[in-house]
């Protein structure tokens, strides 16, 4: 349901991030995405929700070709795909209930169905007693499953997360990866750009390596391979 075909990347001031992946992931997988710092892992990513548009090469989203996808077609591809950062991006201002429904109001939900899809989503992360509490308000974890629900309200067919556990301690770390591990077990693809070396040693998913722009190595329940 995802693949990349010979996909690269230079960006413009000619550093060559991705130099030629061809990948396939397919419904239902969780992938962890490894590889030492400046490898290419965000850009890779990156280029998976079309933040970034490849030099070279096809990306397929299920039958969408990302590389050919029109600028307006982007909102409509966003809500079949959930993104989560290392920062969280959280709107300040709102209330964790109106930052998971933000997601939804832009594509006009009635304010029934709002309320039951964030609820349930706020529970599945086991947030429903904060919806009424500011970002400020909540510790790391509790932010980063703010996000997490942000960006599954809309049952999303994959989520793509880019060092979702980088800035919690490691309590906190293993208790996003439950969640992260339930949404995949729920049916959607989840793919996972990580430094975090004890969880990938320890939660075994497949491994896709990145070096210098280029898969190394792709394992079925691989090791992370690196010093951490
Ligand atoms: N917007 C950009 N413009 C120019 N060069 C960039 C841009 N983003 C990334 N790069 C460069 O592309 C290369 C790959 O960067 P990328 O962020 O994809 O690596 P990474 O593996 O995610 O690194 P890290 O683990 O440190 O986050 C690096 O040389 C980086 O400096």
């Amino acid at each position: 349901m995802i693949e990349m075909k010979d996909v690269w990347k230079a960006y413009p001031n000619n550093v060559k991030a991705i130099n030629g992946i061809s990948i396939r992931i397919k419904k239902g997988e969780f992938v962890y995405v490894v590889g030492p710092s400046g490898a290419g892992k965000s850009t890779f990513i990156k280029l998976m929700y079309r933040e970034e548009k490849p030099t070279k090469g096809d990306i397929f989203i299920d039958e969408i070709n990302l590389a050919k996808l029109k600028e307006r077609a982007i909102p409509s591809l966003r809500r079949r795909m959930g993104v989560v950062f290392q920062d969280f991006k959280l709107l300040p201002t709102l209330t964790v209930f109106e930052n998971v429904a933000f997601a939804l109001e832009v594509i006009e939900e009635n304010p029934a169905s709002i309320k039951r899809k964030v609820m349930d989503v706020l529970e599945i992360v086991k947030l429903k007693n904060k919806a009424r509490s500011l970002p400020h308000e909540l510790s790391g974890g509790e932010q980063q499953r703010v996000a997490i629900a942000r960006a599954v309200v809309n049952k999303p067919e994959v989520l793509i997360a880019d060092e979702p556990t980088g800035n919690l301690d490691p309590d906190t770390a293993w208790e996003i990866m439950d969640i992260l591990d339930d949404i995949n077990h729920r049916g959607t693809t989840v793919v996972m750009a990580t430094h975090n070396k004890d969880i990938v040693n320890t939660i075994k998913k497949r491994v896709v390596a990145i070096e210098g722009g280029r898969v190394v190595r792709d394992e079925v329940r691989g090791s992370y391979g690196y010093e951490a």
